[in-house]
């Protein structure tokens, strides 16, 4: 046998091993399947194989909504456990509260997220989870923090105004969704770590740098819950985790640096004493335990306020108003409410801030439940994942394996008309109000802040901050959309953005 013949067969023999691995691959991909699927009693229904998800990425939270107005709980199947999924209340409260220690974030999203939030709150349960919400929630109650965020946010509402007037004078199109990710990006910052960031005047590169790699690198980790080839990807750094793992870079520069400066604060004494935000908070307890609290750790945690504090108020307000364009007449109810609680007659934006008090945004109650009906359609996290740590069975009878993951979907909820009656996909924030005031819903039929012992721990900080950047706004401007026709749809993450942004026109109010 001649060279050329020899590497001719060697080639053959290599692509026939090839295809031999390929093929037994997704034999024993079949048979996972087959078995997972059929050979379980009382297992929720099967609504196909995991990777479906990946041929309806883009529309990912409206396709689980159609599997769930099917089954309200049901099941997608990867090569290694299922993954089940509900929008049922009754399942909602046992996962989030009844049954809590069974159902922690567990190993298969720390795996996920870690890259990104390391062990920060959001990633973590046990020991770190208890140590960060104990020193959290101790920081969100304190009186210091809430007067402190409202100058803030106020700050923030005014420079936000004054951007826009600038568009709104010369009638040019603003781009709604990146002033609100900017205003509270500086917002949480400021309040979160003492930080003036000002990304909002554009003037601050690197805070720039640091934000569009936190918002692509937050798109492409949901990319792993669907495509389960991600950690050979990683390994070989292609595709999107290559440029995941340059983002996280890019991240991890800002982030380390930021610490470096508050630990140099406190070495010339700045901090001791002063707690005024919660990194700081986080930095003095470093002092006591510092062989746990290292900086890496102290990474992860700001990330995880980062992602709470910015992305989901900026979401929220971005789908709010698109919703007012949408619907002219709500948008004049609530502007006039917000006049008529700040007894305010024309748009003088000093004059409006002084009326801005706390008693000011408590009787605007039709702002708030507007608020609330844009969380009921646009969850600011769509769908959240817990893993079972034992085998279980939920109260419609369906049997958990340890192991599954177990998902429910705040974003198919708010369109079930078996919980919200036959107007479910209305925006309609009259069904929030009763006799003039605010009613709540239960936690586990309006799931947008989850629920149970780790429910949002800025939930009343984020209405605070919604309420004054809409009432200020609302006062000053008549939003209309720059095209009218176009139907807004979510970038696929974490939390809910809107994907190309939110266009608009702003226009003065007399
Ligand atoms: C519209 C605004 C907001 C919504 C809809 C929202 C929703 C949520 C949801 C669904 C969770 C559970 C996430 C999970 O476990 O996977 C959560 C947790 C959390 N949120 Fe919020 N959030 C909002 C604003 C904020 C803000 C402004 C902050 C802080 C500045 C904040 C701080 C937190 C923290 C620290 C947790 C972790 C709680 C824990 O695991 O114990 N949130 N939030």
């Amino acid at each position: 046998m001649g060279f050329q013949e020899s590497v001719v067969s060697l080639i053959l023999a290599s692509v026939g091993a090839l295809l031999l691995v390929v093929a037994a691959t997704i034999v024993a991909l079949l048979v996972s399947y087959v078995i997972q699927a059929y050979s379980q009693k009382n297992r929720p229904p099967v609504a196909g194989p995991i990777f479906s998800q990946l041929l309806n990425f883009d529309k990912l939270f409206d396709f689980l909504t159609y599997h769930a107005k099917k089954n309200i709980t049901f099941r997608m199947i990867t090569p290694t456990h299922s993954e089940i999924y509900t929008a049922d209340p009754v399942n909602v409260e046992y996962i989030l509260k009844t049954n809590f220690p069974n159902y922690g974030k567990g190993a298969y999203n720390l795996g996920i997220l870690y890259d990104l939030l390391g062990e920060g709150i959001f990633a973590v349960d046990g020991d770190k989870w208890r140590h960060q919400r104990k020193l959290a929630s101790h920081e969100f109650s304190t009186r210091v923090l809430r007067d402190f965020s409202t100058i803030v946010f106020r700050k923030n509402a005014a420079k936000l105004v004054s951007h826009i007037s600038k568009a709104a004078n010369g009638k040019e199109v603003i781009n709604l969704q990146d002033l609100f990710m900017k205003s509270t990006l500086d917002s949480i910052f400021k309040v979160g770590f003492g930080v003036d960031l000002d990304t909002l005047s554009g003037s601050d590169e690197s805070s720039n740098r640091f934000m569009k790699a936190f918002d692509d690198s937050n798109n492409l980790v949901f990319w792993r819950y669907a495509d389960l080839t991600w950690r050979i990807k990683r390994y070989f750094n292609i595709g999107f985790e290559a440029s995941l793992r340059q983002n996280i870079v890019v991240i991890d520069n800002f982030v380390y640096d930021l610490i470096q400066r508050k630990r140099e604060q406190m070495k010339i004494g700045k901090l001791d004493g002063g707690k005024e935000d919660i990194l700081s908070r986080f930095l003095i307890e470093s002092k006591t335990d510092p062989e746990n609290m290292t900086d890496k750790y102290l990474r992860d945690i700001t990330l995880s306020f980062v992602i709470a504090g910015k992305d989901t108020s900026a979401g929220t307000l971005t789908w709010f108003f698109y919703m007012l364009c949408k619907h002219p007449l709500i948008q004049e109810k609530a502007a006039q409410e917000v006049r008529a609680a700040t007894q305010t007659e024309n748009n003088s934006t000093d004059e409006f801030h002084d009326k801005l008090t706390e008693a000011a945004l408590d009787k605007m109650q039709y702002l708030h439940a507007a608020l609330t009906e844009t969380l009921r359609l646009y969850p600011a996290v769509p769908v959240d994942g817990k893993a079972a740590g034992e085998d279980d069975t939920l109260p419609d009878g369906f049997k958990v394996k340890k192991g599954d993951g177990v998902n429910y979907m705040a974003y198919a909820m708010g369109r079930m008309t078996s919980i919200w009656g036959e107007d479910a996909e209305e925006f309609r924030p009259e069904r929030w109000i009763d006799n003039g005031v605010f009613k709540p819903e239960s936690p586990y039929i309006f799931t947008a802040f989850q629920a149970g012992p780790r429910i949002c721990l800025g939930k009343e900080f984020a209405y605070r901050q919604m309420k004054i950047l809409a009432a200020v706004l609302l006062n000053s401007y008549k939003f209309r959309l720059a095209n009218e026709n176009e139907e807004a749809t979510y970038r696929v993450m974490l939390t809910l953005h809107m994907s190309k942004g939110l266009y608009l026109y702003a226009i003065p109010r007399q």
